[in-house]
């Protein structure tokens, strides 16, 4: 059955009707009227639990949220991912990152072919290549066992690479060094092998394409360092390895494919960390670790896939975004980390909440009516609590949290653990409560002070528990936010799954690259572009930059 827009979707118009209703509802009252709210709005699985009761939200309005999943057919769009059918419309593709953490007695298979067998098959290519390199069996040109490792790569190619080597950076093997060059900027590049022995390093060229012209300019000077400094192209066959799905460009790069790991058009980018872009993570972690990890997404999934809507954590989490964005006019939602380690996720979670769910159209190419994805952004713990939560907790704007704590720190020192969570628990109780005018009156400070220190509260956060940061809770916190983006993208009839309007800035680029030289070619674009590419010729020593 075709599900309607959104907006003529019953329960839709439900919700927007219990909006006027509850809008003038403070979360004082919610919490005062039941006793039991704290304990009732959470929900637990694959080992984090989610409070959500410091959300704007009754039950009603959770119910209204199930009925406009069931409106949606979240159910079944979510089975249909699982079982591979073309959800990616615009790009014609399946979307079965769920497959990349299968065990290996499941299968699935696509267009007759069975996606775990291969996944399985990749892993163990994975694994063999970290235990050589891990143990120092496979040996650079010149007979030295490899000790550092970059990652080239840009977006879900670096993103998920870094994001998960800091994250997991206590389990890593501290012998080996890690590098992660991404920015077509050669000070990237250049101040990540500054210090590294050629003989000793070997550059992992992760692109899903490899086509993109940062990674590939990285690639090659990274190929020109190498030879500059070992004296022998043939060096390249000790020193490379690629992850990608195009086997022909990594070839006609100089990368033997024997040295090529590959992964398929069902995964994208975003959503690509626990395949072969993975590779880093796995010689950083050890084949074991990595297993832990894609354990935990996998029992994520597994949850997303069976668990009832009022107990499904990205489901809950998914839903409760759009009620945010969408009834209470959130234009951002901030992720607060509460775990050095993490501080990678929030800009990992930027590209896939905001290239998954920043679109404009339907599926079938309809202009929606409403919003669509946030702008997520976010800082590690309490660092950000002395900056920018001052405008969280008293400006105009109305910008949900997701706080995210755990119970025992990886490195315990003192009662740095405790101060640091007590942040956390803080943090959201200001949010929800605040501090009305009366209070601070109360407390002796004087009348024209006190509407400066007034906290209106009401602000709306999730707190995420963990009992510590381990492989296995990095990968279940990673399928949760996949699975949320999932539920957002499905109630806004949205393909979450492509990502064009990163195109036409990289088109553009391709043409304006040649007149950047120091004569002119004639320019013929606007009068802004055509300006300030002169400046630029000028600046750069060209000398035109009034015009000619
Ligand atoms: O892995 P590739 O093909 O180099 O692409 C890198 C990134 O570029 C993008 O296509 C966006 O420009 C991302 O979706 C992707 O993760």
């Amino acid at each position: 059955m075709p599900i309607p827009p959104l907006r003529e979707r019953p329960a839709y118009a439900a919700l927007a009707e219990h909006h006027t209703q509850l809008q003038h509802r403070h979360l004082r009252d919610l919490f005062a009227e039941d006793a039991q709210r704290g304990e009732r709005l959470s929900a637990e699985a694959a080992g984090l639990y989610l409070d959500y009761s410091k959300n704007r939200v009754t039950d009603q309005t959770l119910r209204l949220l199930f009925d406009l999943a069931e409106q949606s057919q979240l159910q079944q769009g979510r089975d249909m991912m699982f079982a591979g059918d073309r959800i990616n419309v615009s790009e014609n593709r399946s979307v079965l990152h769920v497959a990349l953490r299968m065990p290996r007695d499941a299968s699935l298979t696509v267009d007759g072919v069975d996606v775990v067998a291969q996944v399985h098959e990749v892993l163990d290519r994975m694994a063999d290549f970290a235990n050589k390199i891990r143990t120092g069996a496979w040996l650079g040109h010149t007979g030295r066992p490899i000790r550092n490792i970059v990652n080239i790569g840009i977006g879900g190619s670096d993103l998920g690479p870094v994001m998960a080597y800091e994250a997991l950076r206590h389990y890593t093997d501290r012998d080996l060094t890690f590098r992660f060059v991404s920015n077509v900027d050669a000070t990237d590049f250049v101040e990540a092998t500054r210090d590294l022995d050629a003989e000793q390093t070997l550059f992992i060229v992760s692109s899903k394409t490899f086509g993109t012209l940062e990674t590939l300019t990285n690639a090659t000077s990274a190929r020109d360092w190498l030879i500059a400094r070992l004296g022998d192209p043939a060096a390249v066959a000790k020193h490379f390895v690629a992850v990608s799905t195009n086997a022909e460009r990594v070839a006609q790069f100089g990368i033997d494919t024997a040295n090529m790991f590959g992964f398929w058009d069902w995964v994208g980018g975003r959503y690509s960390v626990d395949s072969a872009i993975g590779l880093s993570t796995m010689v950083a972690l050890g084949p074991e670790q990595f297993g832990e990890l894609l354990a935990g997404f996998h029992a994520m999934d597994e949850h997303f896939r069976t668990a009832p809507l009022d107990r499904n954590l990205p489901a809950l989490m998914g839903l409760l975004t759009v009620w945010n964005v969408d009834f209470l006019g959130a234009q951002s939602i901030g992720v607060m980390p509460y775990e050095q380690y993490l501080k990678r996720f929030p800009a990992y979670l930027q590209q896939l909440t905001m290239e998954s769910n920043g679109k404009h159209v339907t599926l079938d190419g309809t202009t929606v009516d409403y919003q669509t994805g946030p702008v997520y952004w976010g800082e590690p713990g309490t660092n950000g609590q002395h900056s920018f939560y001052q405008l969280l907790h008293q400006g105009t704007r109305l910008i949900p949290v997701d706080l995210i704590g755990f119970g025992r720190s990886l490195n315990p020192l003192r009662d740095h653990h405790d101060i640091l969570t007590s942040n956390v628990f803080a943090q959201a109780q200001a949010l929800a409560f605040g501090k009305t005018e009366q209070e601070i009156l109360a407390e002796g400070t004087s009348p024209d002070v006190a509407p400066h220190r007034v906290m209106q509260g009401n602000r709306p956060s999730n707190v995420l528990l963990a009992e510590t940061l381990t492989p296995r809770i990095l990968g279940a916190l990673v399928a949760l936010y996949e699975h949320s983006v999932f539920t957002q993208g499905t109630i806004w009839g949205i393909d979450s799954f492509d990502q064009w309007g990163v195109e036409l800035g990289k088109v553009l680029a391709v043409a304006i690259i040649p007149e950047l030289g120091g004569t002119e070619p004639a320019l013929n674009h606007d009068s802004s572009t055509n300006t300030l590419i002169r400046r630029y010729r000028a600046l750069k020593g060209g000398g035109d930059h009034d015009g000619h």
